[in-house]
């Protein structure tokens, strides 16, 4: 029998469609239907309201689905309007039933029976809070049956544990994601990611590369439908199944809209695959893999604030670079936001262990601010941090040194890139003083380029003399893989004068 999500992969193929229409009859949509159709009970005018959408949608739909609350709630009568509604679905539509489940395995496998045998749902959204065994019952036995589990949901609070970072590195979501990818021994396991947050849509596909993912939060809940296929597609142009509810259901033309939606998405799809011999270089190149998703939107910040420049720059070292990087142009609050989360995730994932974050005067100050304010509000890492002034007070409270204490710390200096070393070389000597040691450094970009003199790079160098680790959110080579999984965004001349560069002026690694 074919799995789940071979039978989902042929009917998306045969309707042309990554939609799946919600069915939930919220109590305003209830009340309309019985005033309009002179209908007395609830869970009839709820079973009317979804057969009307069925009717109006089939050609569309990918697949349904129905929320078991907006029927449960009326009793039941309302199970038995869900039992009709799931019958009224044309035969070859998997139905995928909304309850997110989630209990011990004897319980979970009364919860199955529920929905597979007593719905006849083709598929259900499960809860991965109690972990593997309260999914396996759903998906062990029979691969025709599928679960989308609970990834990153469209909700607001899903911040509240979703986004937990994990002592392990990554958030709580990707490990979800990860689990599940692990859990699809029988391609009959997903996950749910909403649409209302595109980074979290790029980074579970990153996760779970081959999985498919419900993407609800398009419409009322104001997800950016382009965006979030954009980041959420596999590279074949399947793997995002997009469910739209009130966005179908309330429109004027529930047809017209619910072809609308299918249009957009198919939009993205196919601008995906006319830039696909581009991509498939990169894929030959192995660029994707390189590149972390944090590190891609990176580089689309700089792109957007214009930090990242690509045409002929003569540097300090006289050298003539291909493109140039200014950070100090991540000027606004919503760039420096950025710029703060993405560090952070750097930080994270280089698991440096220290106690004071130290931002050296004066490029260092907003961005030792902005990267505690990321560590403390996506990891809950509460963080000091100092920084120096240029000139020493002579009044109030004197000294170089300003912010939380440094004496006997462990202390990362924070910097936007290292060219000669000038800045680490006086951060160490303010802060031996106060009997600090630094034990690392985080950089944004790495140019991975020779100093004028000998074969080290500056980063190289530093490291050497001082014997302590410098991180950096990207490098040369991830601006390489970067422009190479660009498609057609940068013309070709711009890689070969990067690459060209690396060769020329580039460290070994
Ligand atoms: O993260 C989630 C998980 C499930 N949902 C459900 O999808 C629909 C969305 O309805 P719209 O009217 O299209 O906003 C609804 O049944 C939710 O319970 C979700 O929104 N987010």
């Amino acid at each position: 029998m074919p799995s789940f999500f071979a039978t989902l992969e042929a009917r998306v193929k045969a309707a042309n469609s990554l939609v799946c229409v919600g069915l939930d009859p919220h109590a305003e949509d209830v009340a309309k239907v019985k005033k309009d159709k002179g209908i007395e009970s609830d869970a009839e005018a709820a079973f009317e309201f979804s057969k009307a959408l069925i009717e109006a949608t089939q050609h569309v739909a990918a697949a349904y689905k129905p929320n078991a609350a907006f029927f449960e709630a009326f009793g039941a009568e309302g199970v038995e309007a869900l039992q009709r509604v799931v019958a009224a679905v044309p035969a070859e539509i998997p139905v995928v039933l909304d309850v997110k489940r989630g209990d011990i395995s004897s319980t979970a496998k009364a919860y199955a029976t529920a929905a597979y045998d007593a719905y006849k749902a083709h598929c259900v959204t499960l809860s991965p809070y109690m972990g593997e065994d309260s999914i396996a019952p759903f998906v062990g036995e029979d691969e025709t049956r599928g679960a989308f589990v609970l990834c990153k949901t469209s909700n607001p609070s899903s911040e509240d544990l979703e986004t937990v970072a994990l002592t392990e590195g990554g958030l709580l979501y990707e490990r979800v994601a990860k689990l599940c990818e692990k859990w699809n021994a029988k391609d009959n396991v997903g996950l749910v990611v909403g649409a209302t947050d595109v980074e979290a849509l790029a980074k579970s596909r990153a996760a779970a590369p081959s999985l498919w993912i419900l993407a609800p939060g398009v419409g009322f809940q104001g997800g950016d439908l382009e965006a979030a296929a954009k980041a959420g597609l596999r590279a074949d142009g399947m793997g995002l199944l997009v469910p739209v509810s009130r966005g179908i259901a309330r429109a004027e033309d529930p047809k017209a809209a619910a072809e609308k939606f299918r249009d957009l998405l198919n939009g993205v799809r196919k601008a995906a695959e006319d830039a696909e011999p581009a991509a498939k270089r990169a894929k030959t190149e192995g660029a994707e893999e390189a590149l972390e998703p944090f590190q891609k939107q990176f580089f689309e910040l700089a792109l957007r604030c214009e930090v990242l420049k690509f045409g002929k720059f003569t540097l300090k070292s006289g050298r003539e670079s291909p493109y140039f990087f200014n950070a100090g142009l991540f000027n606004s609050g919503s760039a420096l936001d950025g710029l703060g989360e993405f560090y952070a995730e750097a930080i994270m994932r280089s698991k440096v262990e220290f106690d004071v974050l130290f931002g050296p005067a004066y490029k260092g100050i907003p961005l030792a601010s902005v990267i505690a304010t990321a560590l403390y509000r996506k990891y809950g890492k509460d963080t000091p941090v100092a920084y120096n002034r240029k000139e020493k007070k002579d009044h109030g409270e004197g000294g170089l040194l300003v912010g939380a204490p440094v004496r006997g710390k462990r202390v990362l200096v924070v910097d936007d890139v290292i060219t000669a070393g000038t800045a680490v070389r006086e951060c160490i000597e303010m802060l031996s003083v106060e009997d600090a040691s630094i034990i690392g450094v985080v950089i944004a970009l790495d140019r991975q380029e020779r100093a004028k003199e000998g074969s080290l790079s500056a980063i190289q160098a530093v490291k050497k003399e001082f014997g302590f680790d410098v991180h950096s959110i990207v490098c040369l080579d991830d601006l390489l893989a970067f422009l190479r999984s660009s498609g057609t965004t940068f013309d070709d001349s711009v890689l070969t004068a990067v690459e060209a560069y690396r060769k020329e002026y580039g460290v070994d690694k």
